[in-house]
């Protein structure tokens, strides 16, 4: 199922004025395919990942999440539709140091009301998916900062959701770390069909992208040649 944003405008009060955050924005993505946003500092990258995560309403526009049009939901339907569809990446994994990776997952399963034996299940076979087989048991510091980054991943993976909403992945990451993360992301966006949304500072890993969009000054675009 898509992501879809349409018209969104989005200001932020300032002093007297406002700024002016996102302007006009729309882009979609369809299920399986991954779009990458790059753009200097204070563009509005992450402000475009809230309203697309639902944690911001924008002043107007659209944002229709696997079809399910959010605008008008109340919060407590928007809490749900966050938990169970829509998975969020950010920059630090964020894993609670004493649990296993295999935990991780477990406990965000046990939000969704999941029976026990299933949440295990699936936290398995989606730590599997990948590449940590063999390392569910483990805790973080028992783990490289790429392989946290996977469980992180996984994490946000394990609800099968219809969108994957992705803020610097590498950024905490060597060159050969960040672009093995960025093929696994490419990767997962294909074989869960997953609608993945991705901001980066890093223009080095964007070959797996279907779109490139450079965000300025809150307008989102093509992204020019370098
Ligand atoms: N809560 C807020 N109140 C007022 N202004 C804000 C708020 N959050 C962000 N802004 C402003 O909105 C604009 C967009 O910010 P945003 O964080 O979306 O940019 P960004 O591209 O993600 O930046 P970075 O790459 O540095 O994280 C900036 O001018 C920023 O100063």
């Amino acid at each position: 199922m898509s992501l879809e944003l349409t018209d969104v405008n989005l200001t932020y009060p300032d002093g007297d004025g406002v700024v002016r955050a996102l302007d006009e924005v729309s882009v979609r993505v369809e299920p399986g395919e991954m779009a990458a946003v790059v753009g200097p500092s204070g563009s509005g990258k992450s402000s475009l990942l809230a309203v697309a995560a639902t944690l911001i309403r924008p002043d107007s526009g659209r944002v229709v999440v696997g079809g399910t049009d959010t605008l008008g939901m109340r919060p407590r339907e928007l809490a749900q539709l966050r938990l169970n569809r829509i998975g969020i990446v950010f920059q630090q994994p964020n894993l609670i140091g004493a649990l296993t990776a295999a935990e991780q997952l477990v406990v965000t399963e046990h939000m969704r009301s999941r029976p026990l034996h299933e949440a295990r299940r699936t936290a398995l076979e989606t730590l599997a998916s990948v590449g940590l087989e063999g390392k569910a048991h483990r805790r973080p510091h028992q783990l490289s900062g790429g392989e946290r980054q996977r469980v992180n991943i996984a994490r946000a993976l394990a609800a099968r959701p219809d969108a994957l909403l992705v803020d610097e992945p590498t950024a905490a990451l060597d060159q050969e770390r960040g672009g093995r993360v960025m093929d696994l992301l490419s990767e997962a966006t294909r074989t869960f069909g997953v609608a993945t949304l991705l901001v980066t500072h890093d223009t080095e890993f964007l070959g797996s992208a279907k779109q490139v969009l450079e965000m300025r000054d809150g307008r989102l675009g093509a992204r020019e040649p370098a």
